[in-house]
């Protein structure tokens, strides 16, 4: 079975006798490493996950377009081979809304993997990975899931905490209203004094 939609080369680790090793893993480390980096996008909340390695190189996946995880925070770790590329690239948090939306320049970022060690990032933090142009990349995936989260995604008022052009929408009405209301204010001013 293929370890998700996009990735054609790997497996799901859960399917193979992982699952509970892997669910040990999101509760006893990532959760708590979320309560503190990632309290915006459920914080110490995961109760599910997906866990599955994806392999790179020579008659397998050479590179990884562009997306988001179907997660609340993803762990990624190196676990080798030799290889050369692989990068991945970074451009910014968005929701559904803002999903296509141009990247900030402060936004873009790449990181290169290194085997035996590990980066963790929102799901909704968008990325893909550059051509492994030499050898073989074997990464294994967590993909941290949170129902509470998602219920009140639901519920939310259209501005997501945790989506980059979500709070610049935000923050530009914020700064249209008190203009306004400064022009009122100035306005009502003048015809007093005169
Ligand atoms: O190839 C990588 O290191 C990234 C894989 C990835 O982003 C994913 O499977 O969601
Ligand atoms: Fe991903």
């Amino acid at each position: 079975m293929r370890p998700n939609t996009m990735n054609k080369y790997g497996a799901v680790l859960d399917d193979i006798g992982m699952e509970s090793m892997l669910h040990k893993l999101m509760e006893d480390f990532i959760r708590h490493i979320s309560r503190v980096f990632f309290a915006d996008v459920g914080g110490y909340s995961h109760d599910s996950h997906h866990g599955f390695v994806v392999q790179y190189g020579l008659n397998r996946d050479v590179e990884l377009g562009f997306h988001v995880d179907d997660s609340e925070v993803t762990l990624n770790v190196c676990l080798g081979k030799q290889f050369s590329g692989g990068e991945l690239f970074f451009r910014g948090v968005r929701c559904d809304k803002h999903v296509h939306n141009e990247a900030l320049p402060e936004e873009i970022f790449e990181y290169s993997h290194v085997p035996g060690h590990a980066i963790i990032h929102r799901g909704r933090h968008r990325h893909g990975a550059r051509p492994t142009t030499a050898g073989s990349r074997v990464n294994l995936l967590l993909w941290c899931r949170s129902a509470v989260f998602r219920e009140l995604k639901k519920h939310n008022n259209g501005y997501a905490s945790w989506c980059g052009d979500c709070q610049r929408e935000k923050r530009e009405r914020l700064i249209q209203a008190v203009s306004e209301k400064r022009r009122r204010c100035l306005g009502r001013g003048w015809f007093m004094i005169r």
